[in-house]
């Protein structure tokens, strides 16, 4: 502690709330002083500091961190004696303002991805059938952007098959201010799954109507502050939800992943046609499973045939008039497998192994163009440039 200023003198309320400010809430990531939960501050003449914080609910399961963060912090400016924190909770009216202040402007409901002068990249990762990686490649794409630098959201709107919190080892429970959710993170990704809403491994049997819902909800009413890029992880397929997203938002730009199959082929091709009937862009086809590197020579097995990724280009490309690039191709991995399992992604445990290698490429570009052209409106950065 920092006790010993020259005259002995007990330090100025600007010093400590200064110090205040430097504390985050560990949920919102963002100063308590801005967001209203320093209560009082009290400084006795012999340097002794009592800081009152309000916790945005009662039980709220940071509190533990809150309060020795602000001790900490207060602790080092100079001529403090003592530090006593003392935990209160907002009142309605102080959490409806908290909740207003973070929707920065946007209204409830609305989509902040959506509106006008949103700088973050949306990006829905589509497949035509199950199985083929495509939670698989949205984690790992997620995990090598914010490795990069880059602030990344991954919505699991594949309602009934949701397993991105596994994959991406987040194993935290979203919080509520207000009608505010407060998604957990993991590995530098914030990241919301109904699975997170529903008990145990309880399937999910809901229709259209509150599928659109949850993903509005998920959407809106989750605090994901400033992102560069959100991904959503859409189920197999060409069904409501990938309507609900086009709806929600038309901004989103589909990546669309195959494996090196025909028959997969055939059908990412189906849903990348239903991306240019609602108007959306496709950034481009990622191929997983292309092929199994041989563990006892150089050559590669190739399991699920080849070329898939580059004829659903060809598909895509025909079909929207633009042209539709194959942005790599992922081998066959086991590690990619072991890491999806165990909630640690490949691309962070092992990078520079082929799956991993290949996704961080991928995530290079993608991320790139969130660097390179941040400023311009989504509506005009030029399709398909890489
Ligand atoms: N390149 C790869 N190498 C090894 N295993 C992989 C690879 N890609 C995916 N897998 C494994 O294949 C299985 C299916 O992958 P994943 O769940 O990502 O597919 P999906 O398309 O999202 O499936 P669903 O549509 O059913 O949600 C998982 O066990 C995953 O670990």
């Amino acid at each position: 502690m920092a006790t010993d200023t020259p005259s002995g003198a007990a330090p100025s309320e600007d010093a400590i709330r200064e110090a205040l400010a430097t504390v985050n809430d560990p949920e919102i990531h963002r100063p308590i002083t801005e967001l209203g939960m320093v209560k009082s501050v009290d400084i006795a003449a012999d340097g002794a500091v009592a800081v009152v914080v309000y916790l945005t609910v009662s039980g709220c399961p940071m509190r533990e961190t809150i309060t020795r963060t602000v001790r900490e912090a207060v602790e080092q400016v100079e001529g403090v004696t003592s530090v006593a924190v003392e935990l209160d909770v907002m009142s309605d009216e102080q959490r409806k303002e908290l909740a207003s202040s973070l929707r920065g402007g946007t209204a409830e409901r609305e989509v902040p991805f959506a509106q006008p002068g949103s700088l973050t990249r949306v990006y829905a990762v589509a497949s035509g059938k199950g199985g083929v990686g495509k939670s698989s490649v949205t984690v790992n794409l997620a995990a090598a952007m914010a490795a990069d630098g880059l602030k990344v959201g991954v919505v699991d709107a594949d309602i009934y098959g949701h397993s991105v919190p596994r994959m991406l080892g987040a194993d935290g429970k979203p919080t509520q201010v207000e009608n505010m959710i407060m998604p957990p993170s993991a590995n530098g990704v914030k990241v919301i799954s109904i699975g997170m809403f529903t008990p145990g491994n309880a399937p999910v049997v809901w229709r259209g109507p509150m599928l659109h819902r949850a993903l509005q909800q998920f959407l809106a009413d989750v605090y994901w502050g400033d992102l560069d890029v959100l991904l959503l992880d859409l189920p197999p397929g060409t069904g409501d939800i990938a309507i609900s997203v086009a709806q929600l938002v038309p901004n989103a730009e589909i990546l669309v992943v195959t494996t090196p199959q025909q028959a997969a082929a055939e059908v990412a091709e189906r849903a990348g046609s239903i991306a240019v009937q609602t108007h959306q862009k496709i950034v481009g086809v990622v191929e997983n499973m292309s092929g199994l590197p041989c563990p006892h020579c150089d050559e590669m097995v190739d399991v699920f045939g080849t070329g898939g990724g580059e004829r659903v280009a060809e598909g895509l490309t025909r079909t929207t008039g633009a042209q539709v690039p194959v942005l790599g191709a992922i081998p066959i991995d086991v590690r990619l497998r072991e890491g999806g399992d165990e909630g640690k992604p490949v691309v962070l445990t092992d990078p520079d192994s082929p799956a991993g290698a290949a996704i961080r490429s991928i995530a290079g570009k993608l991320g790139g163009r969130q660097r390179g052209l941040s400023g311009m409106s989504l509506g005009i950065t030029p399709r398909n440039k890489f």
